[in-house]
């Protein structure tokens, strides 16, 4: 599919700082929790959303949000890695969030990377978000070559929660966490494209000089599998909060 000149709606929101931006994003998901409490939040890793959990754990702290009712569903993790190995992204959602706040571990979702039968585990991920509801929310980071959870470059637009490749490129951009880029795990399992356009709404967070490229291929390039978040340009209820 090839698309040059997409009309967007994209509700597009600069800001000065990351604390901004992540204040900005936990709002989106205190009012939606105040409204829906018992909401389906699609959650991601990486470094960006990092300031977002900060504000959501304060906003808990202070009263001002509960997590009893809410569902939790991430994009991604590695294959391989144990959940207690702290690379894992089942570590860093605990360590992160879901210890801070009053969560039922038993809600919080996240495909696995050490299942016996992976593949069945791609399947069972999309029935359980299917079954549930759908996700209301995702947030979603931004891979400086365009990938969203782990889609990468040349992902098929109409993928469902799958077993990728990693990039060189994004093991080596992940290297920071680990102790040497060999350590990266060479594959991981992501909800695809498709499973990701079918939140009811999305949420892009990208911060910082490296991330306004890929935020500009994004915003004008073309909708192409070459450039996986381009595709989001045709979601019809999109915010993107990004700043440097
Ligand atoms: N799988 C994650 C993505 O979901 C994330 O969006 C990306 C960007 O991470 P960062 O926010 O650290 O730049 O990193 C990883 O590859």
């Amino acid at each position: 599919m090839l698309r040059n000149s997409v009309e967007s709606n994209i509700d597009i929101e600069k800001v000065s700082s990351y604390e901004e931006l992540s204040k900005k994003a936990a709002n989106i998901l205190v009012e939606l929790l105040r409204e829906k409490p018992a909401a389906n939040l699609g959650l991601a890793t990486g470094s960006t959303p990092v300031g977002m959990y900060e504000q959501l754990i304060k906003a808990y702290q202070e009263g001002n949000v509960s997590f009893q009712d809410t569902h939790t569903y991430n994009l991604d993790e590695y294959i391989g890695l144990e959940r207690s190995d702290p690379n894992s992204y089942h570590y860093f959602m605990k360590k992160t969030l879901f210890d801070h706040i009053d969560i039922n571990p038993d809600h919080t979702h996240i495909p696995s990377g050490i299942a016996e039968d992976l593949e069945e585990e791609c399947v069972s991920y999309e029935r359980l978000i299917k079954a549930n509801g759908g996700i209301d929310i995702q947030i979603l980071g931004l891979g400086l070559n365009g990938h969203i959870g782990f889609n990468e470059p040349g992902t098929d637009f109409a993928s469902r929660t799958h077993i990728v490749k990693l990039a060189e490129s994004t093991r080596t951009a992940n290297a920071r966490f680990f102790s040497k880029k060999e350590d990266v795990p060479k594959q991981a399992i992501t909800m695809g494209i498709q499973s990701i356009m079918e939140a009811k709404k999305i949420v892009l967070l990208a911060f910082g000089k490296k991330k306004m490229d890929p935020l500009q291929r994004l915003m004008k390039g073309v909708v192409h599998p070459d450039f996986p978040a381009s595709i989001l340009r045709l979601h019809p209820n999109i915010t993107i909060i990004y700043g440097e």
